[in-house]
């Protein structure tokens, strides 16, 4: 690097001879000194036979700092950072993961297809009276990328575009992913305060998920196609992402599957609480505000908006069982402090759905039915997945997780039991659970003769339940017919008086 920082102090030299020499011969005629001052740029040029590329921290978009430089940034802590001499180790901000980078001011030399590339980060020296409006406190930073000018073709059209792929790629290795919920709407002033975030630490897996192996494998590979199908989207001019509506009866594993495909998927999962959101145009922030390679979840969404436009007061009535289908949001009105079914829709797949990269979009339901079915049309709700009540494959995956059983002569009789009774896996797997890690063998069989015990229970409980709903209904019909009965009577004798009145007799 001695023989670069000799030509660039070279260069240097002559371009400030240059400068001085403009400002002695302000006499000499303007053509004269502009033909000097290209001459000189051409000497130093022609003596300097190096170049460099700046990456500045914050590029066109000031407030957010530019991809290069933190694709170069992952790049150089990944690749190059233990040819350094600084070396500068910090706590990732969401992880515990140690993150080693080149220290400021430090140079690092890179190898590439037989050309040698120097890196150097520094500081740009901060102008005392500019007032910092976008809360970073450190100056910006920027890395200059110097190489000998013979390979810039080379530099410009093959490193740094491998620079960008490879940090990108250690970026997504290292980073921690982060489960985002929304601030209340009007809560935050600043440009990154619509969402606030936790590190997502759910341990839920595709292998823990009690359902049909089958039905299981199909997600699976609906997920897999998703994720490699970039240029496919591009090709049919689709926005890249999809939508999927997990509907089933509380308990069957709606919100886990969802913790298991952003694992199986390692994106991050931006939880929308639609009650929260006062409007429209807040609802479009928050979308622009997430990032891609995402799942963006509105869990129970017919209960997040009435009918009405009032929101989240209906959950109860509706797990009541309310006749009425209700609908979760108003078609039609919007009267700019509702977010509206049109306002959602438009989250989903309007222009808007479109920025930054692949994304899922997932809502959970437990009654299909109420659901507008603008919402959830194929398109929008590209999958519909039935989340069901345990039969006895789902029941097998739980036995293992929960025991490590595979098999057990109880399995026939739960098996039987399974398919006669409504359970969910939740309710299953609450009774699988051993009471003490030492006589995990026993538990298994007390777990397994509890689980039997209870589906048996819940078996007599839906056949009483079904009979009283019979002789309610019985009832309901025999006091319908009465009421016609007794009108039919009524009815009769009306008309007989009617005929005696009229002398027909
Ligand atoms: N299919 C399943 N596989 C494994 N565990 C399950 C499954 N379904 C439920 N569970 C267990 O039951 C608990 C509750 O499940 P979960 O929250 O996923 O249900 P849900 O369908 O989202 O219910 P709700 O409709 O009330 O939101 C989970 O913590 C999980 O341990
Ligand atoms: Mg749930």
């Amino acid at each position: 690097m001695a023989v670069v920082d000799k030509w660039t102090g070279l260069g240097s030299a002559l371009a400030s001879f240059l400068f001085l020499w403009s400002m002695v011969q302000r006499h000499v005629p303007v053509t004269l000194s502009h033909r000097v001052a290209t001459w000189a740029n051409k000497l130093a040029s022609y003596l300097n036979p190096y170049l460099e590329i700046t990456i500045s921290e914050y590029g066109a978009e000031r407030f957010r700092r530019s991809d290069l430089f933190l694709a170069a940034e992952a790049y150089l802590s990944d690749a190059c950072a233990l040819r350094a001499r600084k070396l500068k180790a910090e706590i990732g901000r969401d992880s515990s993961n140690l993150q080693v980078s080149v220290g400021d001011n430090d140079e690092v030399t890179d190898d590439f297809q037989g050309a040698t590339v120097w890196w150097y980060v520094a500081k740009k020296v901060p102008r005392s009276n500019v007032i910092n409006l976008y809360g970073n406190q450190d100056e910006p930073r920027f890395y200059r990328v110097v190489f000998h000018r013979r390979h810039r073709d080379l530099v410009v059209a093959k490193y740094l575009p491998h620079v960008l792929r490879e940090g990108r790629a250690v970026t997504v290795r290292n980073r921690q992913r982060r489960l985002f919920t929304n601030n209340p709407s009007g809560g935050g002033r600043g440009r990154g305060d619509v969402w606030s975030h936790v590190a997502f630490e759910h341990p839920a897996t595709f292998d823990t998920l009690a359902m049909d192996p089958e039905e299981k494998e199909e997600i699976l590979d609906d997920l897999e196609a998703f994720r490699e199908a970039k240029d496919y989207y591009t090709k049919v001019g689709k926005a890249w992402k999809r939508g999927y509506l997990l509907y089933g009866p509380p308990g069957t594993g709606k919100s886990t599957m969802i913790a298991a495909m952003a694992n199986f998927l390692d994106y991050d999962v931006y939880d929308l609480e639609l009650t929260a959101v006062n409007n429209n145009t807040d609802l479009r922030k928050l979308f622009i505000e997430t990032t891609g390679k995402s799942i963006i979840v509105i869990e129970d969404i017919d209960c997040s908006v009435d009918l009405t436009g009032k929101r989240k007061d209906d959950k109860k009535q509706a797990d009541g069982g309310a006749d009425k289908p209700k609908l979760p949001m108003e078609p039609e009105k919007d009267e700019g402090s509702k977010v509206t079914l049109s306002g959602l829709l438009n989250f989903i797949d309007g222009l808007w759905s479109a920025c930054g990269g692949e994304r899922i979009i997932i809502f959970t339901t437990n009654h299909k039915d109420k659901l507008d079915p603008a919402l959830i049309r194929r398109g929008r709700m590209d999958r519909h997945i039935e989340m069901s009540y345990c039969r006895f494959r789902a029941f097998k995956v739980l036995a293992k997780n929960y025991l490590d059983v595979e098999e057990h002569e109880l399995f026939g009789q739960i098996g039987q039991l399974l398919e006669e009774t409504d359970m969910s896996p939740a309710d299953v797997a609450e009774n699988l659970m051993p009471m003490s890690k030492k006589k995990k063998k026993r538990d298994a069989n007390v777990c397994l003769e509890n689980l039997v015990e209870a589906l048996k229970q819940a078996k007599e409980d839906a056949a009483k339940a079904k009979e009283k709903a019979e002789a309610a209904k019985k009832k309901a019909q025999e006091e319908d017919d009465a009421k016609k009965g007794k009108g039919q009577d009524q009815g009769d004798k009306t008309s007989e008086s009617k005929m005696s009145n009229g002398h027909i007799k």
